[in-house]
């Protein structure tokens, strides 16, 4: 603006000149004479001045460091824009406030200039309007929906925390953290205690030189500030301080307000600055990944774009300084999403070999199926190594269990090495960091059950030491809960969380006295990196996702690592049958009879050896307990061995046995089973045994082992199964179990106490082996008969999701 800034000077130096001329003629002359006739030099000057100021007009409204603030009067009906310095080159306050109309149109227009001549998310205006409750600033409402407003304060509390806000822009922005501006307006402030008042002088004192400006309505003594002085309806101007008009201590001409803009030109501009806002503040999900997979280097940490706010691009970090991310929100809030942005975000910066995601989820949902080979969608995201949908707590377990395992492997060799961090870890050997993302944790964490406390004891481990190993924990929950699970051990593990993320609603993973999450929308994120402490905040807007944008990545991935397999799946939800069994997991004399309920979700079963005591017994009326057994059957029968079976029930599939035997014929038959044959039992809670056959079936268990007999009973009543074996004499006769819906309070004076927290539910059966290390029961999914599966059904289980992927699935 050289050109009107010389002129304006100029010409204020003429008007000086020509004013002081006035005034002597007007003392000689006395005002009557001084009315008519006007210095032909002032004329000329404010011609200069209106000739200099049409010609700059594009200029001006360009310019963020000058505010068009109202109209200077001139002789011979002409008006110039007043243009003060404004932006950093100076504050500008009024008299009055903005009940004065000409006030509350200059803070519009204040408003609007400031924010059209920045860059979209430049500048943030927070407003204090407390003797017109806000009515100054209704006009710019789109403003404040789009957040470029971000306050403003109808009270003295909500003043305090304007300012506050203004405070803190300030010290970051002296720390380096921001760079963008904030337009703090006061348009009233009614009557502010004195305290407040000097905290908005001192604002403005450091403000200009570290991003904040004041436009101070009703507070003539601001500093650094213009001050528009009513007179009547006419308006004196003293020199800005750092770009006087002229000699004197005030522009030698009157000035107007400005005239009220058209309420539709507000209302249009508003919006149009609005939408510029959030087109430009929010990224789409494309823009958060790079155009091809990239694989960057993680030994110093993994690092995500999410979004942007006002001072640019939000990126999250996981390293030594935030390791663990707590993440919560309201249901709806765009937690799912926030996590899909930094999961595939992970995806696409890093390779398979250097990011590791174990992804849990504990709620009823689908949230992570975005990672997994479906029917419709073969593709997957190879960086993930096991996910649980709909997880059990037992699965979260295993999971924690193996990730601590981990954690000790990694360990030993660093002490090969001589290295304590990650960083040296990865100069010797190519360890992935591992992200284990936990959705709903606090469903893993509910009662005071043995999982419960396994749990907080593996989770406090982890996030103690999961930084130097490189492991990260995301514990991501939408209720208070889920915090307060873990508030007894609060500094212990929360300690470890400096990364809050919270998401609208979610007020728990801040401090409590900070509000910032009451405070955003849908679509926006609170990023605070020092434990959720107020004033530590960065507002951002992060994109939802595009199924096409992940469906991309999900191809090139697939193509960029082809060798890589699916990661290994737990439906919660999902019944399991023998037909998906991998010809591996077949063996000779072993009795499959459901899945494991862990990482690797491995086939689990007895094997029939030469052992005393190996038998099985399947204990419990859930029909499951047939289908079970059937299964069993069928993969010894499938392996060679011979089977003998009877059926009490009348349900049971018989066709893999070679012999069967009549219901009444049972206890006779007990005697005569030729070495090496598999006798299966269905109900046998309704065998007609009498004293000789009880002998008889005791005899069979305790010497057929050796001999290669075995019995695999189901016992649908467990006092039934206890008499026929004889009691605790007969305990060791059967090693094995596999126990339905039997409560642990039932079970736990066989079994031992241990199993007195065993909890039945549909779909989960605990099978013990007394000769293993499951001797402890091992929760399982039992097979059940595949025409059972009806789309939808919600018997319980766990797969690879079908034999082709299982085919393709690591091991
Ligand atoms: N950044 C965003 N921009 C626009 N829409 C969003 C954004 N984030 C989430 N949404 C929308 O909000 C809805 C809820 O999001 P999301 O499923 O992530 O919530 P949630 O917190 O995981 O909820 P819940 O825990 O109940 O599943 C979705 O329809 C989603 O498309």
């Amino acid at each position: 603006m050289p050109g009107f800034q010389t002129a304006l000077a100029n010409a204020a130096a003429a008007c000086d000149a020509a004013a002081a001329r006035a005034s002597l003629a007007a003392e000689r002359l006395g005002d009557a004479a001084f009315q008519t006739p006007v210095d032909p030099a002032l004329l000329a000057a404010e011609r200069q001045i209106s000739d200099a100021a049409a010609a700059s007009a594009q200029q001006l409204r360009t310019d963020p460091e000058l505010l068009h603030a109202g109209r200077v009067v001139l002789h011979e009906g002409r008006t110039v824009p007043l243009v003060v310095p404004f932006g950093s080159r100076g504050h500008l306050a009024t008299s009055v406030d903005a009940r004065v109309e000409g006030v509350a149109a200059l803070v519009r227009t204040a408003v609007l200039h400031a924010v059209a001549t920045r860059d979209a998310g430049g500048l943030r205006v927070v407003g204090i309007d407390t003797a017109t409750l806000g009515a100054s600033f209704a006009p710019l409402r789109p403003l404040a929906d789009a957040g470029v407003v971000e306050l403003v304060a109808t009270d003295s509390r909500a003043a305090a925390d304007a300012v506050a806000l203004a405070e803190s822009q300030v010290a970051e922005h002296i720390a380096g953290r921001r760079t963008d501006r904030m337009l703090l307006v006061v348009a009233s402030l009614g009557d502010a205690p004195k305290a407040l008042v000097e905290r908005i002088d001192a604002l403005a004192r450091s403000g200009l030189a570290h991003g904040v400006t004041v436009l101070g309505c009703g507070l003539p003594s601001l500093p650094q500030a213009a001050v528009m002085h009513a007179v009547g309806d006419r308006v004196e101007v003293t020199n800005p301080p750092a770009a006087p008009f002229g000699r004197g201590d005030r522009l030698a001409a009157p000035v107007a307000w400005p005239e009220a803009p058209d309420p539709s030109f507000v209302a249009g501009e508003a919006a149009r600055l609005a939408e510029r806002h959030k087109d430009a503040a929010t990224l789409t999900f494309a823009d958060l990944l790079p155009a091809a997979p990239e694989a960057g280097d993680p030994a110093k940490g993994l690092e995500v774009l999410i979004g942007r706010d006002a001072a640019g691009e939000v990126r999250l970090r996981f390293d030594d300084a935030t390791p663990h991310w707590l993440v919560g929100g309201r249901t709806g809030g765009g937690k799912t999403v926030l996590l899909l942005d930094v999961l595939y975000g992970l995806a696409s910066r890093y390779a398979p070999t250097d990011v590791a995601l174990f992804l849990l989820d504990f709620k009823e949902g689908v949230s992570f199926t975005e990672f997994i080979p479906t029917e419709r969608d073969p593709s997957f995201i190879p960086h993930a190594r096991a996910v649980g949908v709909e997880s059990d707590r037992e699965y979260g377990l295993a999971v924690l269990k193996t990730l601590n395992e981990e954690m000790t492997r990694r360990s030993n060799v660093m002490k090969r090495y001589g290295v304590a961090s990650f960083a040296g870890l990865r100069q010797h050997e190519a360890y992935p960091r591992i992200v284990c993302v936990a959705d709903e944790f606090q469903v893993l964490l509910a009662g005071n059950d043995r999982v419960a406390s396994e749990a907080v004891a593996l989770l406090e481990n982890l996030a103690r030491k999961g930084r130097s190993y490189g492991v990260h924990l995301v514990l991501a929950s939408q209720t208070i809960s889920g915090i307060e699970a873990l508030w007894a051990k609060k500094d212990s593990i929360f300690g470890q969380f400096p990364m809050r993320i919270a998401l609208p609603g979610a007020r728990t993973v801040l401090e409590p006295n900070n509000d910032a999450a009451a405070r955003i929308s849908l679509g926006q994120v609170v990023v605070n990196r020092e434990g959720g402490t107020a004033g530590a905040d960065r507002v951002a807007r992060f994109p939802d996702t595009d199924p096409e944008a992940m469906h991309r990545l999900r191809e090139q991935l697939g193509r960029a690592h082809a060798g890589v397999g699916a990661p290994r799946v737990f439906y919660g939800y999902r019944p399991v049958h023998l037909a998906d069994a991998l010809p591996g997991e077949r063996k000779p004399g072993r009795a499959l009879l459901g899945r494991e309920v862990s990482l690797h979700l491995a086939a689990a079963g007895v094997d029939l050896d030469r052992r005393p005591g190996r038998h099985l017994a399947v204990l419990g009326s859930d029909p499951v307990g047939g289908e079970a057994l059937e299964a069993a059957v069928e993969a010894l029968a499938g392996n060679g061995t011979q089977v003998w079976g009877v059926d009490f029930t009348g349900h049971a599939i018989l066709h893999p046995i070679s012999y069967r035997i009549s219901d009444s014929e049972f206890a006779a038959k007990l005697a005569d089973v030729p070495d090496g044959t598999v006798v299966a039992a269905w109900g046998l809670d309704a065998a007609a045994l009498d004293a000789k056959g009880q002998k008889a079936l005791r005899d069979l268990l305790r010497t057929g082992p050796a001999r290669g007999v075995h019995l695999l009973g189901w016992w649908r009543n467990f006092r039934r199964f206890t008499d026929d074996i004889g009691g605790t004499a007969g305990r060791e006769d059967v090693a094995c179990a596999l126990v339905l819906n039997l409560p642990g309070g039932e079970i736990m004076g066989h079994f031992g106490t241990q199993f007195q927290h065993w909890s039945p539910r549909p779909g989960r059966a605990l099978l013990v082996d007394r000769h293993a290390d499951t001797a402890g029961g091992r929760l399982v999914v039992p097979f059940s008969r595949p025409e059972n599966h009806t789309p939808g059904q919600r018997s319980g289980g766990s797969a690879p999701n079908d034999a082709a992927t299982a085919e393709r699935t690591r091991q």
